[in-house]
């Protein structure tokens, strides 16, 4: 059997260009949402819920595609550090960040007609301990501020980070082979 046409519901180049890496061809028709956190959610729902969110808005105007979408978060202590609103937060976030390890979560939900097919990766990021001169530096790039928790591991930031633990694809926004298995789960061959 052919398969479905793919849609990315997601405005992240990042995850267009993770995508194209596999050589496929699909629509990017990214999802407007509300990424509102509930009070009591954890991160591990929040992920989730968001990506199945997004998921579902694409999915309920395209049936016969099958829709990715994907939703990241930085976790430092049991807090959620989330794309900061400006440079001075993100150096706060960089700041805090700085010698420790946090989480990254990746939510990737799939959907194919009433197919569904989920599932939340999360890896382990360590940065190195940084002087105030390489913070300001960094955050002087203005690269982390589209990004959760205020740092790129796929650019710059690369330089901060002393180890990954889990998926390296995640915490740049999409699990690939997460994603293909998904696919898989509902039929669908993506390489
Ligand atoms: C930690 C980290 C995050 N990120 C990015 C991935 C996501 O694009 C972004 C987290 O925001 P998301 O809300 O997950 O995604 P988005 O708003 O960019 O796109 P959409 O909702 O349309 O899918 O942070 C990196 O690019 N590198 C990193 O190292």
């Amino acid at each position: 059997m052919s398969n479905p046409p793919i849609i990315l519901a997601s405005a992240s180049p990042r995850r267009r260009e993770l995508l194209q890496n596999l050589g496929l061809h699909f629509d990017v028709i990214p999802a407007d949402i509300d990424e509102t956190h509930g009070p009591d959610e954890t991160p591990f729902e929040l992920v989730r819920r968001l990506s199945v969110t997004k998921a579902e808005a694409v999915a309920r105007r395209y049936p016969d595609a099958l829709v990715i979408a994907a939703d990241t978060l930085v976790v430092l202590r049991g807090e959620i550090l989330g794309k900061p609103k400006d440079r001075e937060q993100n150096r706060d976030f960089i700041a805090r960040l700085s010698g420790r390890t946090h989480e990254v979560f990746t939510g990737h939900a799939l959907r194919r007609g009433e197919g569904r097919a989920e599932r939340v990766v999360r890896t382990a990021v360590r940065f190195r301990k940084l002087t105030d001169d390489e913070i300001d530096r960094y955050v002087a790039t203005g690269e982390g501020l589209d990004k959760a928790g205020g740092y790129a591991v796929q650019g710059r930031g690369a330089a901060l980070v002393r180890e990954v633990r889990g998926c390296y694809f995640s915490v740049v926004g999409l699990g690939v082979a997460t994603v293909v298995a998904l696919g898989r789960e509902l039929g669908v061959t993506l390489v």
